[in-house]
C-alpha cells in the first residue's frame, strides 16, 4: 500500500486550498489536496512539511491528523493520511506550475477529485460542534418549538429522543428534517437508517451497541446508507474506534471525556487518554461527555475534530 500524506489547508477566510494534478501523473487532471508519497523511513508529519514546501512553497506551523483513507484503484492501492493545516508561513502558490485555488468548503463539490477523496471531501465540511438534542421529555415535550430559535445555518444536529416510540420518533424526525432544511442545518438520525430513504436527512448516527452487533462484513449500503449520507458511530475505546473505521464511518464520537450527570459513576477518560485514541482513529473524532463550548480548543489540541454534547452546545 502506497503511503501518502495530504493536507486540507485552511486560510483565515475559511477557504480550503486545492491543486490540480499534472496530466501525466496517476489520477492526472483531477483536483487534489496537496501532498505526496512518504519517503522511506519518513515520519508522516515530516512528509507533510516537506511536500507542502515543495508543492506550494509554504511551511505548515499548525496542523493535526484528521483522517486516514485506504483506497484500492485498479492500478494501485493508496493509504491517504490526511492532515488539517490551520497555520502556515509563506504565500501558497503552485510551486511546480500546477493550478491552485482557494475554495469555500461548500463549493468543493463543484470540482472533480479522485475516487479516494470521497470521505476526505465529507470530512472537510464537518463542523466543530456536533449538537445532540435534549430528550423532548426534558424540555417540556415540544422539541420543534425548543429548537426553532436555536437552529443555525450550517449546524449539525443529532436527533436523540430515547423516550419516544419508533413511530413517534419517525414523525418527529420528519418535522425536524423540515426545520433543518429551511435553515440549512444538517440532521443526523439516531440509530434509524431505515428513515433515510423518506427524509431529506443527511445521515445516521449508530450507537455503540449497534456497532457491536454489526458483522465485520457489513457495508453501509446494506442498511440503505448511501455514499452521500454521513455515517457516525458512538465509541468508547480503541476496539470500537477500530471497528467504526473498518466499517467505513465518516465521523465518530468518543466518550466520556469527563464524568457526566447522565452517566453517574462512569469516570471520564480525561483528555490525555482521549487524545491518544483520537489521533490514531483514522476518522474525525468528536469529544463527548461534559463538554462546554470552550472545550473545542482542547479537542483540537488533542487531535479531534471538535466536541459533541447536549447542554451548553446550543446557542440561546
Ligand atoms: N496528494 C494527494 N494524492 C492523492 C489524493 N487523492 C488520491 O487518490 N491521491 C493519490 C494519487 C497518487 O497515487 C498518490 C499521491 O502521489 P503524488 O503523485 O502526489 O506523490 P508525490 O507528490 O510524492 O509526487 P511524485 O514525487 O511522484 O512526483 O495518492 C489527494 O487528494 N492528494
Ligand atoms: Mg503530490
Amino acid at each position: 500500500m502506497l503511503r501518502v500524506v495530504a493536507a486540507i489547508i485552511h486560510n483565515p477566510q475559511g477557504e480550503i486550498l486545492i491543486a490540480r494534478r499534472p496530466l501525466h501523473k496517476h489520477q492526472g487532471g483531477l483536483w487534489e489536496f496537496p501532498g505526496g508519497k512518504l519517503e522511506d523511513g519518513e515520519e508522516a508529519a515530516h512528509a507533510l512539511i516537506r511536500e507542502l514546501q515543495e508543492e506550494l512553497g509554504i511551511t505548515p506551523t499548525s496542523f493535526r491528523p484528521l483522517l486516514i483513507v485506504e483506497h484500492h484503484y485498479p492500478d494501485k492501492s493508496v493509504r491517504l493520511e490526511v492532515w488539517r493545516v490551520t497555520g502556515f508561513d509563506g504565500e501558497a502558490h503552485g510551486a511546480e506550475g500546477q493550478p491552485v485555488a482557494w475554495v469555500p468548503p461548500a463549493r468543493l463539490a463543484e470540482y472533480d477529485f479522485p475516487a479516494a477523496n470521497t470521505p476526505i471531501l465529507k470530512a472537510a465540511v464537518l463542523p466543530e460542534v456536533y449538537a445532540i438534542t435534549p430528550d423532548p421529555l426534558d424540555i417540556g415535550g415540544d422539541l420543534p418549538g425548543w429548537l426553532t430559535p436555536r437552529l443555525r445555518e450550517g449546524q449539525w444536529l443529532l436527533l436523540r429522543a430515547r423516550s419516544l416510540s419508533a413511530e413517534s420518533y419517525a414523525g418527529l424526525a420528519a418535522e425536524i428534517a423540515g426545520l433543518c432544511q429551511a435553515c440549512g442545518a444538517r440532521l443526523m438520525l439516531h440509530d434509524r437508517p431505515d428513515l433515510l430513504a423518506q427524509l431529506p436527512g443527511h445521515g445516521v448516527h449508530l450507537t455503540a451497541s449497534t456497532l457491536k452487533a454489526l458483522p465485520e462484513g457489513w457495508r453501509r449500503g446494506d442498511s440503505g446508507i448511501g455514499a452521500e449520507h454521513y455515517l457516525s458511530f458512538s465509541t468508547h475505546d480503541q476496539a470500537e474506534l477500530d471497528k467504526a473505521w473498518r466499517l467505513g464511518a465518516d465521523m465518530v464520537t468518543l466518550s466520556p471525556v469527563r464524568e457526566t450527570p447522565s452517566h453517574p459513576g462512569m469516570p471520564g477518560m480525561g483528555w490525555e487518554c482521549w487524545g491518544s485514541l483520537a489521533v490514531g482513529a483514522g476518522v474525525p473524532v468528536y469529544a463527548l461527555g461534559g463538554m462546554r463550548r470552550e472545550d473545542v480548543t482542547l479537542a483540537h489540541r488533542y487531535g479531534g475534530q471538535g466536541i459533541a454534547g447536549i447542554r451548553g452546545l446550543f446557542q440561546d
